[in-house]
């Protein structure tokens, strides 16, 4: 099978700590791979390792074609001043202006209104980002990521802040994104039960435990999550305990 992305035996360290160690997995064309584990497992920084942010003391990262594979990313937020003045058009169409012109050509027109009405940005292409709700943001942002048709896109807790039916309407999109267009996601959520709902498989993290598997391997193994999310910080274990009923898990007991 082709492999998107490759991670081999990569390691992570700040100032002398361990951050990743010894970490391989590999993601394919059209996959949702979902990233879970507690805070500080070092989910971010393997997302920043693979957009080429920070430089391991060892492993590899391959992608498919380095030269040609373009890499989407999509943050959990982003300081906008309200009263930034660009449309939500224009803060889109930033994803693509790479030419030597600083105007977009007619087939970028094209695709950005390809991908505005795919992720239902263009009912308020007008309207400043400044002026947007927070999950009409999050939408600009992933159609910015979009826009250049990636061939893998990294979310990082991109849902977090929006309210449920906010976050199934961006993962609907994604997954569509991935089935329609091959393209290989990686998204970390601290959501279990979107998780279930729309990953293919899952990377479970903490520090110096790395399992993956399929997201009824993984989801399932409730004795796993338990010690993985005990393993770091207890506040994590809220968040698992919150979202266990809807997601399958009986964490309710309290672990300490
Ligand atoms: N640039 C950096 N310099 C020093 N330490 C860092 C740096 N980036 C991350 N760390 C540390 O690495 C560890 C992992 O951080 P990371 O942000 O990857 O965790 P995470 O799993 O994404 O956590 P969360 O779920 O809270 O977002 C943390 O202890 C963090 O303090």
């Amino acid at each position: 099978m082709l492999h998107r992305v490759r991670v081999s035996h990569l390691q992570v360290s700040f100032n002398g700590e361990e951050v990743l160690n010894d970490l391989s997995f590999d993601v394919s064309a059209g996959e949702m791979f979902a990233v879970i584990g507690p805070n500080g497992a070092g989910k971010s920084t393997l997302l920043k390792s693979i957009l080429g942010l920070i430089q391991p003391q060892n492993g590899r990262i391959v992608l498919d074609d380095e030269s040609k594979t373009v890499v989407g990313y999509v943050p959990q937020s982003r300081v906008i001043d309200d009263e930034t003045p660009i449309s939500a058009r224009d803060f889109v169409s930033l994803g693509q202006l790479s030419g030597f012109f600083p105007w977009p050509s007619m087939q970028e027109r094209k695709v950005l209104r390809e991908i505005m009405s795919f992720t239902d940005t263009d009912r308020f292409a007008r309207k400043p980002i400044g002026k947007l709700s927070g999950g009409e943001r999050q939408r600009v942002f992933l159609a910015q990521a979009l826009v250049r048709h990636p061939d893998l896109l990294l979310l990082d807790e991109s849902t977090a802040n929006l309210d449920p039916d906010a976050q199934e309407r961006m993962m609907e999109l994604v997954q569509k994104a991935a089935s329609d267009w091959g393209v290989s996601v990686i998204f970390i959520s601290h959501d279990l039960e979107l998780v279930r709902k729309y990953a293919d498989r899952v990377l479970l993290m903490s520090r110096g435990f790395y399992k993956t598997g399929t997201k009824q391997e993984i989801l399932n193994d409730q004795a796993m999550l338990k010690n993985v999310y005990q393993s770091i910080s207890s506040e994590a274990d809220g968040a698992l305990q919150q979202k266990s009923p809807s997601a399958g898990l009986s964490l309710s007991a309290s672990p300490r």
